[in-house]
C-alpha cells in the first residue's frame, strides 16, 4: 500500500538561500502529524511544495503514491489545503463559497450539494449556511477554511498555523475539530507553538533553518521535556551550601532573595529530598514546580546532536 505522504531528498531554494534542505519524511497512518519550528525555519515552503502550490527546487513528493509534479492532478485529489491566511471569499455565502470550491475540486455536478452539506456538518456550521463569510467571527471563518479544505475527502489535510490568532475558546473549538478530522484521515498541521503541537498531535516533526532536526512520536519527544530543574521558593531561605547538601542537587542559584532554581540531573526523587531537607531544617517551603525545558533550549540541544 502506498504511503499517504513521502517527501525524498526535498530541498527549495528561494533566489540564492536554502529555505528547506534534505528532507526525508514518510507518513503512513491517520492522525495528526506537528511541524514545529520557529518563524522562518521553512515549514510552510514544505507545506506550499506539499500541496504544490510551490515547485521544488529537487526532490520528490507523492501523495498517496501520486507524484506531485509528475500527477498532479491525481496528487491533488487527495490533498486538502488550509494555508496560513484561508482564501475565502467574503462576499459569498457560505453555501455559495463552499458550492464554488467543491466545483473547484471537480466534484460531479450530482454530489456537490451533498458534498457541501456534509462539510458544513462535518464542521458545525451549518446553522451559517446563508450567512455571508465576513459577517462571520475568526473561529467561524477558520471553519469555512476547514470545511474548503476537506470537501472533497482528502486523505491527507495540510494545515499551515491553523490554531493561530484564535481566541481560546475558539482555541478549544479548532482542536476538537482538527482531532475529529484526524480520525478518518491524515492531517499535517504547522505551529511554532510546542505546547499547541503537544496537545494535539500523534507525532512530531522538528525543523530548524530547513532541516528536520528531530521525528518521532510524542511519546519520544516528552522524553526531551523531562524536568531538570525545580523553581522553590522558601519562607526562610536556606544557603546555597544547605541546599548543595541535598543529594543529588548539581546546582543552585536565588534568583530573588526567597525563590531558588536548583538543578539535578534526572532524579525523580528530587522534590521528595529537598521537602524532607526544608521540613528538617525549617526552610519553610511555599513552593515548589518542575521546569520544564524551554523550546530553545530544546531546538539548541536537538540541532547540535542532529550536527553530531
Ligand atoms: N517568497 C520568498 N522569497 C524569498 N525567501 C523566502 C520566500 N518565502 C520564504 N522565504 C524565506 O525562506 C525561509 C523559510 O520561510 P518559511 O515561510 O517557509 O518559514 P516558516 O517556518 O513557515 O516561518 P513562519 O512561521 O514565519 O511562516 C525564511 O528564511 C524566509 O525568509
Amino acid at each position: 500500500m502506498s504511503s499517504i505522504l513521502k517527501i525524498e531528498k526535498l530541498s527549495h531554494r528561494y533566489a540564492t538561500n536554502w529555505a528547506v534542505r534534505d528532507i526525508n519524511l514518510e507518513i503512513q497512518q491517520n492522525g495528526v502529524i506537528g511541524l514545529l519550528g520557529s518563524n522562518g525555519a521553512g515549514k510552510s515552503t514544505i507545506m506550499n511544495i506539499v500541496c504544490g502550490v510551490l515547485n521544488q527546487t529537487e526532490g520528490q513528493v507523492t501523495i498517496n503514491g501520486a507524484d506531485t509534479r509528475k500527477e498532479s492532478e491525481l496528487a491533488k485529489q487527495h490533498i486538502g489545503f488550509l494555508p496560513q491566511n484561508p482564501p475565502l471569499y467574503t462576499d459569498l455565502t457560505v453555501n455559495e463559497y463552499l458550492t464554488y470550491t467543491a466545483e473547484l475540486r471537480m466534484i460531479e455536478g450530482g454530489k456537490i450539494k451533498a458534498a457541501v452539506e456534509e462539510a458544513k456538518e462535518k464542521t458545525g456550521i451549518a446553522h451559517f449556511s446563508s450567512r455571508l463569510i465576513k459577517n462571520l467571527s475568526g473561529g467561524y471563518r477558520q471553519r469555512v477554511g476547514i470545511a474548503q479544505a476537506i470537501i472533497h475527502k482528502p486523505k491527507l489535510v495540510v494545515m499551515d498555523e491553523p490554531t493561530n490568532g484564535l481566541d481560546p475558546n475558539q482555541l478549544i473549538e479548532a482542536r476538537k475539530l482538527i482531532r475529529e478530522i484526524s480520525q478518518e484521515r491524515t492531517v499535517l498541521l504547522s505551529s511554532h507553538i510546542l505546547s499547541e503541537i503537544h496537545l494535539l498531535c500523534r507525532e512530531v516533526i522538528m525543523i530548524e533553518s530547513g532541516r528536520i532536526i528531530f521525528s518521532d512520536t510524542m511519546d519520544a519527544f516528552n522524553n526531551y521535556l523531562q524536568p531538570h530543574s525545580l523553581l522553590v521558593k522558601f519562607g526562610n531561605p536556606p544557603s546555597i551550601t544547605d541546599l548543595m547538601q541535598v543529594k543529588g542537587i548539581t546546582k543552585a542559584e536565588f534568583l530573588t532573595d526567597k525563590q531558588a532554581r536548583i538543578f539535578f540531573d534526572g532524579d525523580e526523587e528530587i522534590a521528595e529530598r529537598v521537602i524532607a531537607a526544608g521540613v528538617s531544617q525549617e526552610w519553610r517551603i511555599r513552593e515548589i514546580n518542575p521546569e520544564k525545558g524551554l523550546l530553545d533550549d530544546i531546538f539548541k540541544q536537538l540541532s547540535s546532536q542532529s550536527l553530531q
